[in-house]
C-alpha cells in the first residue's frame, strides 16, 4: 500500500472538570468526550522526497517538523526505522486552536495510517501509548465515539453511543491558547463544579434531554466573562431551540444539542444575522457502536 486517505474527525466535549493540577502544570480532568462528523481529510503516501513532507490548505499552519502530524509520523518512522520519503496532505475543515481537537485528530490519523501502511502490527493500546506523547487529546481520538477521560485525558472507559441528534458548531472569530485558558483557570476562585455523573446517568440511559442538561464545562469560568460574544452565541442557539449549548474544550468553539435539524437552522440564522460566528456548522454526532458495554 503506498497511499491511504484518512477521515481525521473532530470532538467536542459534552462534559469538562478540573480536578486538580499536577507538579509539570498539566490538570487531572474527568470529561465526556464525542466526535462529530466535522473532519479534515488526511492523505499519506509514499514520496520520492527524502523525509516527511507537509502540504496543507491553510497557510497560516505550520508545514514543518512544528506540526503535529509531522511529529506523529516521525515518532512511527524512527521507532520502525522507516526510511521511506512520506508526504502528509492534510485538508483541514476543522476549525483551528478551537478546542475541537483539530491537531490532534490529525496526529491520531497519521498513527492509524501509518500502522496500517506499514504493517506495524500496532494495537489500539499500542497507538495510544504512543499518541499520548504527543498531546492529551490524542488517545481518545484514536479511540473515538462517546467516552469518558481521565486523568489528563489519557485513562478512557468507552459508553454507551450518544443518542442521534443534530449539532450545531459555532466559531467565533478569536483563538484561545489550551495552555493559558488552563493557566487562567489556576487563578480562579469559588469554581463551580459540572455534574459529569448526570451526563454519565444520560448516556446510559440513551436519553438525550438528560445529557444535555447534564453538559457543563468548567473552563467556561474563565472564557464566558472575557469574551461576551460566548454568551450571545449560547443565547442565540437555546432561542433557536438548542436543549443546551455549550464551550467544548478550552474553546472558543460553542455548540448546541438539538433534536430537530430545522431547530439547528434556526439558531444557525439567528447567530449569521447578528454576525457572531466566524465558522458555522451543522452536523450529526459519530456513533461508535461497541460490543459489551
Ligand atoms: C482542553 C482539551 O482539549 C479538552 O479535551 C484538552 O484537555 C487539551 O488537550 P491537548 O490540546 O491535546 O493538550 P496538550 O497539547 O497535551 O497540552 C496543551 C497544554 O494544555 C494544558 N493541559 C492539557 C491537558 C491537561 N489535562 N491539562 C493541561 O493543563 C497544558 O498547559 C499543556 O501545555
Ligand atoms: N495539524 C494541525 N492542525 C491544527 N493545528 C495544528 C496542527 N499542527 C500544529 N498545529 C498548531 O496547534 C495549535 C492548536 O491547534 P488545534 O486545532 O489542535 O487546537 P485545539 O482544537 O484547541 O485542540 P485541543 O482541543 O486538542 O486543545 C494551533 O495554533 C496550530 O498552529
Amino acid at each position: 500500500m503506498d497511499k491511504i486517505e484518512l477521515k481525521a474527525l473532530g470532538k467536542i466535549n459534552l462534559g469538562l472538570d478540573i480536578l486538580g493540577r499536577r507538579d509539570n502544570g498539566y490538570h487531572d480532568v474527568r470529561m465526556v468526550m464525542q466526535t462529530v462528523f466535522l473532519y479534515d481529510r488526511v492523505i499519506l503516501e509514499k514520496s520520492r522526497k527524502p523525509g516527511i513532507e507537509i502540504v496543507t490548505n491553510l497557510n497560516y499552519l505550520p508545514a514543518n517538523e512544528n506540526n503535529i502530524a509531522y511529529k506523529a509520523a516521525k515518532l512511527l518512522a524512527d521507532e520502525f526505522r522507516i526510511r521511506d520519503g512520506i508526504r502528509i496532505t492534510l485538508e483541514k475543515h476543522i476549525p483551528v486552536a478551537a478546542g475541537m481537537a483539530g491537531g490532534s485528530s490529525n496526529a491520531a490519523a497519521v498513527l492509524h495510517g501509518m500502522n496500517r501502511m506499514y504493517g506495524l502490527g500496532l494495537s489500539e493500546e499500542g497507538l495510544k501509548e504512543r499518541g499520548v506523547k504527543l498531546g492529551a487529546d490524542v488517545p481518545y481520538c484514536i479511540m473515538r465515539g462517546t467516552v469518558l477521560a481521565e486523568g489528563i485525558g489519557e485513562i478512557l472507559t468507552p459508553l454507551a453511543p450518544m443518542p442521534k441528534c443534530y449539532i450545531l458548531i459555532a466559531k467565533p472569530a478569536l483563538s484561545a491558547s489550551t495552555r493559558i485558558v488552563y493557566e487562567k483557570f489556576d487563578r480562579l476562585e469559588d469554581i463551580r463544579h459540572p455534574d459529569i455523573d448526570g451526563i454519565l446517568a444520560g448516556i446510559k440511559s440513551g436519553n438525550l434531554r438528560q445529557t444535555a442538561a447534564g453538559m457543563g464545562n468548567v473552563l467556561e469560568q474563565v472564557m464566558l466573562p472575557e469574551y461576551p460574544v460566548l454568551q450571545r452565541i449560547k443565547e442565540a442557539m437555546l432561542k433557536g431551540g438548542a436543549l443546551n449549548a455549550m464551550m467544548t474544550g478550552s474553546g472558543p468553539t460553542m455548540f448546541g444539542i438539538f433534536e430537530k435539524r430545522s431547530q439547528a437552522k434556526t439558531a444557525m440564522a439567528l447567530i449569521k444575522k447578528q454576525n457572531l460566528a466566524k465558522q458555522i456548522y451543522v452536523t450529526n454526532v459519530h456513533r461508535v457502536l461497541r460490543r459489551n458495554l
